[in-house]
């Protein structure tokens, strides 16, 4: 088989040129194949929203609402038609492919066909074995979430090229009284083109559609136990276009005054940062066993009322939640004592990413922002953080509150200067895309270095109204760092009725064992409380 890159006509019968007149296929954009090859390289596994409802839902209900968003939003049932189709894991990862540019990226689709079995992962073979575990865990838990289920969840490897399945499934988790019936949910995505504001927004739309919903049994396409969602040949014409990659409407290219500044802070952490004992990053995530401890901690919404208070009494109005919290995970990782290498010179920073929403930048339009309320939309910022600026002892709450100051000013002057988009605005430059392989450039970046310090997600606060028929009682974000070069990670995500929940992970082997990480976890919790004043 010649490895040269097919050509247009030798996508067909996957691609037509029917279907991109239509808008149901298209090339990716920049962001979207960064993505799809950190999955198809196998650096990145998953990452997951636990949901409970407050009422129980069945499939039909599923099914129903689920048309409506997959109508409104395609790219909830696109897929990627890769280059040699089935053999294509064989092609990403052949020396022949690895050493050449590759800058013309491949196409995506909507799928032709749609069931709720393709969706809900309890029913598909495959994933019997792990779905079962789950439950069982999540029923002796008394119907519970816990950090166990979290760890199993991150284990999953869900496809990005299969033509007759999504990049995401649920799982429906036992409830007490049914078993055709659930209020218990995991979102299961790979990042290919979904993030964790996607998620929380596929939860909000699920629920408002649920809330709405009236006799939906009339209209159902039932075959066997499965139902019929979409059949792309009866509905192009109500499915909306796929649009524009979000690099053809945000500008990634970074300002001249952005480089030096992204030159020596990699500099600085390559050579002077924390690294775990641990081993290296793997050349490819491919375990089936949990990469990571997983411990969450939840502060009550009063809890996070007080908390807020506190920070806007220390400093100013305008500070907000996430510096707050990292300066807590920093002087606790300090402090704990049991983490950093205090006695090595060449240890200076800890770096941390923190990852933001590129959606805020897109044209304040509504209709445009609602495009993109599904895709994986985001930027980041990686700084290098003084460990010196981390010794802050418990009452020394002035100190702890510049250095909150010091964050908050940073960030928002990253939204400014363009640092939350240089590292992918350099990746994407001309200059790299043209001139290497992206897939080997990405994946010799991520694998075989020690990890490095802290991946913070913080998909943020949601008014989850609670007078809607179906609506959410708690929520759970969590990922791993898969080959990402972390060691710990902090998930958060919050509403008015749950609080604030904080899934944290410590990648096993670079934390010391369970019991350290867990004691870690519940000396950063009491950091949080005393800088909080709780
Ligand atoms: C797999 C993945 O997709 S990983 C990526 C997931 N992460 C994301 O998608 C990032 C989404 N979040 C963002 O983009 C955020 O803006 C961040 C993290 C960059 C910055 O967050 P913040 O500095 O806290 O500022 P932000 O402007 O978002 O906050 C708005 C308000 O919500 C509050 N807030 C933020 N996070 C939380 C939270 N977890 N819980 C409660 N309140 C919160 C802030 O304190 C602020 O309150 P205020 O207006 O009373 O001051």
């Amino acid at each position: 088989m010649s490895l040269e890159a097919l050509s247009f006509d030798e996508y067909k019968p996957y691609i037509t040129e029917e279907l991109i007149e239509r808008g149901h296929a298209r090339r990716m954009g920049h962001l979207q194949d960064y993505f799809a090859i950190i999955q198809r390289q196998k650096l990145y596994n998953n990452f997951n929203i636990y949901c409970e409802l407050n009422e129980k839902v069945n499939k039909v209900q599923l099914s129903h609402a689920f048309r409506e968003m997959f109508l409104q939003y395609p790219a909830l049932i696109e897929y990627i038609v890769p280059k040699f189709y089935p053999k294509h894991e064989a092609y990403y990862r052949s020396e022949e492919y690895l050493s050449k540019p590759c800058p013309i990226h491949d196409y995506i689709r909507v799928l032709n066909e749609v069931n709720i079995n393709d969706i809900i992962m309890n029913e598909q073979d495959e994933y019997k074995s792990i779905t079962t575990k789950i439950s069982d865990i999540f029923v002796k838990n008394d119907y519970k979430f816990s950090n166990e289920i979290s760890e199993m969840v991150s284990t999953i490897k869900i496809a990005i090229c299969d033509p007759k399945k999504p990049n995401w499934r649920i799982i429906c988790l036992p409830s007490k009284t049914s078993s055709t019936e659930w209020k218990d949910f995991i979102l299961v995505s790979n990042h290919f083109d979904s993030d964790g504001t996607s998620a929380v927004n596929f939860f909000e739309d699920l629920t408002n559609i649920l809330s709405k919903q009236a006799n939906v049994e009339n209209d159902t396409i039932v075959i066997g136990n499965d139902i019929n969602i979409i059949n792309y040949s009866k509905d192009y014409k109500l499915i909306s276009k796929l649009p524009i990659p979000i690099t053809e409407r945000i500008s990634y290219t970074p300002t001249l005054s952005s480089i030096p500044k992204f030159i020596v802070g990699n500099i600085c952490k390559t050579k002077l940062q924390y690294t775990s004992d641990g081993g290296d990053t793997p050349a490819e995530f491919v375990s089936e066993d949990p990469l990571t401890y997983d411990y969450l901690i939840n502060f009550s919404s009063e809890e996070v009322a007080k908390m807020k208070k506190t920070i806007k009494n220390c400093l100013y109005n305008s500070v907000t939640l996430t510096p707050f919290i990292q300066a807590c995970f920093f002087v606790a990782m300090y402090k704990y004592n049991k983490i950093l290498n205090l006695n090595n010179w060449w240890q200076w920073g800890v770096d941390c990413a923190l990852a933001t929403n590129a959606r805020r930048l897109l044209p304040d339009d509504p209709e445009t922002r609602d495009l993109y309320r599904y895709g994986s939309n985001v930027g980041g910022t990686h700084y290098f953080n003084l460990i010196s600026q981390f010794n802050i002892n418990e009452f020394e709450y002035d100190k702890f509150f510049k250095l909150v100051d010091y964050y908050h000013k940073n960030y928002q002057n990253s939204y400014r200067n363009g640092d939350e988009l240089v590292g992918f605005g350099v990746l994407f430059s001309d200059l790299i895309i043209n001139n290497t392989n992206m897939d080997k450039t990405i994946k010799d970046d991520y694998t075989n270095h020690k990890r490095g310090g802290l991946l913070f997600s913080n998909v943020g606060y949601r008014n989850e109204d609670l007078t809607k028929k179906v609506h959410v009682n708690n929520i759970i974000f969590s990922q791993s760092p898969g080959c990402m070069k972390f060691t710990f990670g902090l998930n958060l995500i919050s509403t008015d009725k749950c609080g604030m929940n904080i899934l944290m992970n410590g990648v096993r082997g670079s934390v010391k064992s369970r019991e350290n990480f867990e004691d870690f976890c519940r000396f950063f919790r009491k950091t949080v409380e005393n800088f909080a004043k709780l």
